[in-house]
């Protein structure tokens, strides 16, 4: 059994080291020289400081690797990931490929099992998503994810070759539900950095936090999901530790916008982008989600602190 992850962001080589051992891993990175270090050092100190690689990984840009594949991890950002599998569409074909991303893409508005089966039709799309910081995965803290695949025997396949100990895995049949959970619990996790940053409390972030996951139920039961998903480990689970740690780059771009902070434009910031694209996708299907379109006033600089929270609480009344 090969298994590559494409992708050697922290997510990428926390997943790497935590799947290698019974068979060897291959982390297929784009920078050559990056990776010749990698595989040197055991070590990937610019995206996961701190971490040994064990020796089943290999490290390597070289993307033939791909075509022996039996599973491929897709470990790269959301908005970069409709390149990545047009670029490798050849090798990708009939693979089981699971995405290892959470977003929803600017350009088509797809999340990224959609954007798997609609550039890869021969594929055969799944998702592995939930709470999961990678530095927690990476020194073996115990970790549980939902792994999402409309193929049932496919599904219990990735589910039994990907759990590991520490990474247990819960199957699902619900794409839909699990690629929204992870794309929208980053945006709500920008407005909850946000509400800490501008020195709102806790209290308010916890209100913040609820109506946005209400928010979340609505888009992604609109959009074909069901809601037992989104109570889960990909959208409720994943909404508690994203909004609550400050370990998560989303909501610490979310207390610099509170904070009227800059922030480091090369960190990955998912829920900035991807507030984007639920707004487009809000606008087409007239649904009315306030919290995720106060984020994307806020991450597109249409407003600013101060006269979101000033609209928010000055919404009409209505029942919870
Ligand atoms: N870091 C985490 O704790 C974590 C946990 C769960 C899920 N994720 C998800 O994993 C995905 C990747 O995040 P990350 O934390 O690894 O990001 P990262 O910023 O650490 O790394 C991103 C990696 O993607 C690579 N990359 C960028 N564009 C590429 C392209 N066109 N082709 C190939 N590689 C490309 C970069 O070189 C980099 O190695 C995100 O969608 C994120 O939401 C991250
Ligand atoms: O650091 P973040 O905000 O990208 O969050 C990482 C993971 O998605 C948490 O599950």
């Amino acid at each position: 059994m090969s298994i590559v992850i494409a992708g050697s962001g922290a997510f990428g080589t926390a997943l790497a080291i935590a799947l290698a051992g019974p068979q060897p891993v291959i982390l297929l990175g784009r920078d050559a020289g990056q990776m010749t270090k990698v595989e040197q050092t055991r070590r990937h100190e610019a995206r996961l400081p701190g971490a040994t690689l064990p020796d089943g990984i290999m490290a390597t840009a070289n993307a033939d690797c791909l075509a022996d594949a039996d599973i491929v991890l897709l470990a790269v950002p959301m908005q970069q990931l409709g390149a990545f599998l047009d670029r490798n569409a050849a090798s990708l074909a009939n693979k089981p490929c699971v995405a290892c991303c959470k977003g929803v893409d600017l350009q088509t508005l797809s999340g990224p099992v959609d954007m798997i089966a609609q550039r890869l039709p021969g594929a055969t799309p799944a998702i592995l998503t939930g709470p999961s910081f990678a530095a927690d995965i990476a020194v073996g803290l115990p970790t549980a994810l939902t792994l999402a695949c409309a193929d049932t025997d496919a599904a219990k396949h990735l589910q039994e070759a990907l759990n590991r100990p520490k990474l247990r895995l819960y199957r699902s049949a619900d794409t839909t539900g699990a690629q929204l959970g992870g794309a929208v619990k980053n945006v709500i996790a920008i407005a909850a950095g946000a509400c800490i940053g501008a020195e709102l409390g806790e209290s308010a972030r916890a209100a913040l936090v609820t109506r946005g996951f209400a928010e979340m139920q609505r888009l992604a039961t609109a959009l074909g999901a069901e809601t037992e998903t989104l109570m889960g480990l990909s959208g409720l689970g994943d909404l508690i530790l994203t909004c609550g740690s400050p370990q998560s780059r989303n909501f610490r771009f979310g207390l610099s916008i509170g904070k009227r902070d800059p922030f480091d434009a090369s960190i990955t910031v998912e829920g900035a982008a991807t507030a984007q694209a639920l707004r487009k996708i809000a606008v087409q299907r007239g649904l009315d989600l306030p919290v995720l379109d106060a984020v994307n006033a806020l991450v597109t600089g249409q407003t600013e602190i101060g006269a979101v929270l000033q609209s928010l609480l000055s919404r009409p009344l209505k029942e919870e």
